[in-house]
């Protein structure tokens, strides 16, 4: 169960690349803003289509890039990769409460995960008849990540599950993303750049920007020393 990636393409002015070889447990895409990661997912998911390489995910292959002008490129619909997306924006449907956002794409029967074991895993219980407007950010989020759980995904693609959330919360969500990638064995790519989230929660670490290059977790101390504030 793994993410088998070497993908890249032009994104506005710069080339976006990525590279992931037996990317099973928790990938993190790590690196600045604006050096491509959102568009590494949306490769992965389908949603933007590469310049080249392949994605094959779980031994399944998803895109690959033809040699050959005349045959077209391998590309599987984003319908049907079957991935769990959570963006950046949590995305809830405003007009439908916490029950029905939960239960859209849910596919009865199909799954391994079960409805009210997510409902307790991400303790969402008390919040079922509540409108999305009335949550507050980590309880959106949790929200969103059972909406992607319960579509039965073959794999998880996290942007920033922990941005604009306060200490406390952070601290919530990554409990359940450490329990998400210990009890379920879907493979996970999830985006930050913040170093401590990297890593605390990664099995490896692959770093977007310039030249991709991939930290295993006994190596991850070899990350670049963060960046000096920049005076006044
Ligand atoms: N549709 C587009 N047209 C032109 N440029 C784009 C488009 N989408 C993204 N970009 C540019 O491509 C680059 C990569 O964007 P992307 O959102 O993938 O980066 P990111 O690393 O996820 O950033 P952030 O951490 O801020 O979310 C950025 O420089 C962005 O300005």
């Amino acid at each position: 169960m793994s993410f088998d990636i070497d993908v890249g393409r032009q994104v506005g002015d710069i080339v976006v690349q990525c590279h992931i070889e037996a990317g099973d447990g928790l990938t993190v895409l790590f690196g600045p803003s604006g050096v491509g990661k959102t568009s590494v997912l949306n490769m992965v998911a389908g949603l933007l289509e590469p310049g080249w390489g392949y994605v094959r995910v779980n031994d399944e292959l998803l895109y690959e890039a033809s040699d050959d002008p005349w045959i077209p490129d391998f590309n599987v619909p984003t319908e049907r990769r079957r991935a769990g997306y959570v963006f950046q924006e949590p995305r809830l449907f405003p007009h439908k409460r916490v029950r029905a956002n939960l239960l859209y794409g849910w596919r009865a029967g199909e799954g391994a995960v079960d409805v009210d074991e997510t409902i307790g895993l991400l303790g969402l219980a008390g919040l079922l008849d509540r409108w999305p407007r009335t949550l507050s950010g980590g309880e959106a989020r949790r929200v969103a990540i059972g909406r992607a759980l319960l579509s039965n995904p073959r794999f998880l693609l996290l942007d920033e599950p922990l941005s604009s959330l306060d200490r406390a919360r952070r601290e919530e969500i990554m409990g359940l993303i450490e329990r998400l990638r210990d009890e379920l064995r879907l493979p996970i790519l999830m985006v930050t750049h913040d170093r401590a989230e990297a890593e605390r929660l990664g099995n490896r670490i692959v770093e977007i920007g310039g030249s991709c290059s991939c930290f295993r977790r006994s190596t991850i101390s070899r990350l670049p020393p963060a960046a000096p504030p920049s005076p006044g």
